[in-house]
């Protein structure tokens, strides 16, 4: 019992928790003063306990990394190709989104997943891309409605984990998000035991497979997460942090979000 408590004051110390936005295909260059007052408020108490990061559209990086200068505000991209440049046409790799400036990028999100077929294999070369590029990948799972109510979500979200994680993870280069699809965009949250339920089993499998690093490594939550219910679903066991779509869109909804890290 004394080991146990030992080592979660311990994982906890590590375990810095991370406030991502992801602002899917919303944003014009005059959004960038949302991304602006976010970097500024970076500079007071939040910075000192939260590491906060905005993937604006491809469009947007390298002006929203420009816009935030030193502040502690990262930028980052939604998805990058397998390949470092060729022929894709419309595509964009790790290697130009770290070149405009942008030090993280999300891979797997499901809607990629579903509008663009992306299997757990193309996810696992996409992070292998972003690191080749120095990028953290934030690699995405999570169960479908029908999964969930079929009691599927832990044997789904399990497997694309294992599928989806190339080896070599590191506490550095990787960061989880479980997002179950039912709850984006939808205002339907699980409980917070619903996520913990899903969270621990993340952690067991990244655990299982990278030992003591996987301890150290952040999953965050991610679905219909708001100001009033950040706090509840933030401080479920293994939560790290947030995922943000629709709220980050807003810099003083997504600075709230932030504020409620326990
Ligand atoms: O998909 C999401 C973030 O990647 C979540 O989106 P919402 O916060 O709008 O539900």
């Amino acid at each position: 019992m004394a080991n146990f408590t030992l080592e979660m004051l311990m994982t906890a110390a590590v375990r810095r928790p991370l406030v991502a936005g992801n602002w899917k295909m919303n944003g014009l260059k005059a959004s960038i003063g949302e991304i602006e007052a976010i970097a500024r408020a970076c500079d007071d108490s939040i910075s000192a306990r939260v590491d906060l990061l905005i993937c604006p559209p491809a469009t947007l990086v390298a002006l929203a990394a420009d816009s935030v200068g030193t502040s502690q505000l990262a930028i980052g991209g939604q998805d990058c190709h397998v390949k470092a440049s060729g022929a894709h046409t419309g595509d964009v790799s790790a290697e130009m989104l770290a070149d405009a400036g942008a030090t993280m990028v999300i891979v797997g999100h499901s809607e990629r997943r579903a509008d663009h077929n992306e299997s757990d294999a193309i996810v696992r070369a996409k992070a292998e891309a972003a690191w080749r590029s120095g990028l953290t990948a934030i690699v995405c799972v999570g169960e479908s409605e029908a999964q969930r109510k079929a009691g599927e979500h832990l044997d789904v979200v399990g497997g694309q984990v294992t599928a989806s994680i190339p080896d070599g993870a590191t506490p550095t280069n990787l960061v989880v998000a479980y997002e179950p699809i039912w709850a984006i965009g939808t205002g339907l949250v699980p409980t917070p035991e619903d996520v913990a339920e899903v969270h621990s089993l993340v952690r067991a499998v990244l655990v299982e497979r990278f030992g003591e690093a996987g301890q150290a490594m952040r999953i965050l939550y991610g679905g219909s997460v708001k100001p009033d219910n950040a706090a509840a679903l933030l401080g479920a066991a293994n939560v790290d942090g947030a995922l943000v779509g629709g709220a980050s869109l807003k810099a003083t909804d997504f600075l709230a979000i932030a504020r409620a890290c326990p």
